[in-house]
């Protein structure tokens, strides 16, 4: 490993680029199964949904349609500020479509139950969520989460799209920082 190695600035690994990209193939399964017949309009919140989005979209059987939208709730730090602010809004109608909301983890949830709410209100056939991870102890609000890949432990995560001050989404595993990242 040379000095500029990233792994060097990792803790622990929670979930292997193996385990991830089983639960992805788990949760299209799933996916394809409940929307069998059905259109599918996936939507990726940017940025840390592009890998889920990537993956999850190629494992699909199902007919689908790819849009995005870049939504903001986190300042440089690592809590939710709670206040959504959408900086790209998405290109498709979403009147009598089928959305499926593709994260990459929820959090607080402060993100998602906006998020959730406002696509609603737009006049789709139906909205779910699929998240690859979800925090159960940091939850702030309660959602409908229907596709959930792994419940993780309460700590900062980056890979796999998360990121920390931008860095480390390009991990194809997911893990927890080393102190001295922080500090
Ligand atoms: O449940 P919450 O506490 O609201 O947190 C979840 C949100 O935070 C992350 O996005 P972030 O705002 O960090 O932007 P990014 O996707 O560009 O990294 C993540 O992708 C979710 O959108
Ligand atoms: O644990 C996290 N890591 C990276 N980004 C995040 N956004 C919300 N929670 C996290």
């Amino acid at each position: 490993m040379d000095s500029n190695d990233v792994s060097a600035d990792l803790a622990h690994v929670l979930y292997t680029k193996d385990q991830i990209q089983d639960k992805i193939a788990e949760m299209a399964a799933a996916i394809d199964k409940d929307y069998e017949g059905r259109d599918i309009l996936v939507v990726g919140v940017l940025k840390g949904a592009v890998m889920v989005m990537a993956d999850l979209s190629r494992a699909l059987h199902s007919h689908v349609t790819m849009d995005w939208m870049a939504v903001s709730s986190y300042g440089s730090g690592t809590t939710s500020s709670g206040v959504v602010r959408i900086l790209k809004d998405l290109d498709t109608d979403l009147m009598g479509k089928h959305v499926l909301i593709v994260e990459d983890i929820i959090d607080s949830g402060l993100t998602l139950s906006w998020l959730k709410s406002n696509l609603e209100s737009r006049g789709p056939a139906s909205v779910e969520i699929c998240t690859l991870l979800r925090k159960p102890e940091a939850a702030k609000v309660e959602i409908d989460v229907k596709y959930v890949g792994f419940d993780c432990p309460n700590e900062f995560v980056v890979g796999y799209g998360l990121d920390f001050a931008e860095k480390y989404r390009n991990l194809d595993f997911i893990g927890t920082l080393a102190p001295h990242v922080y500090n």
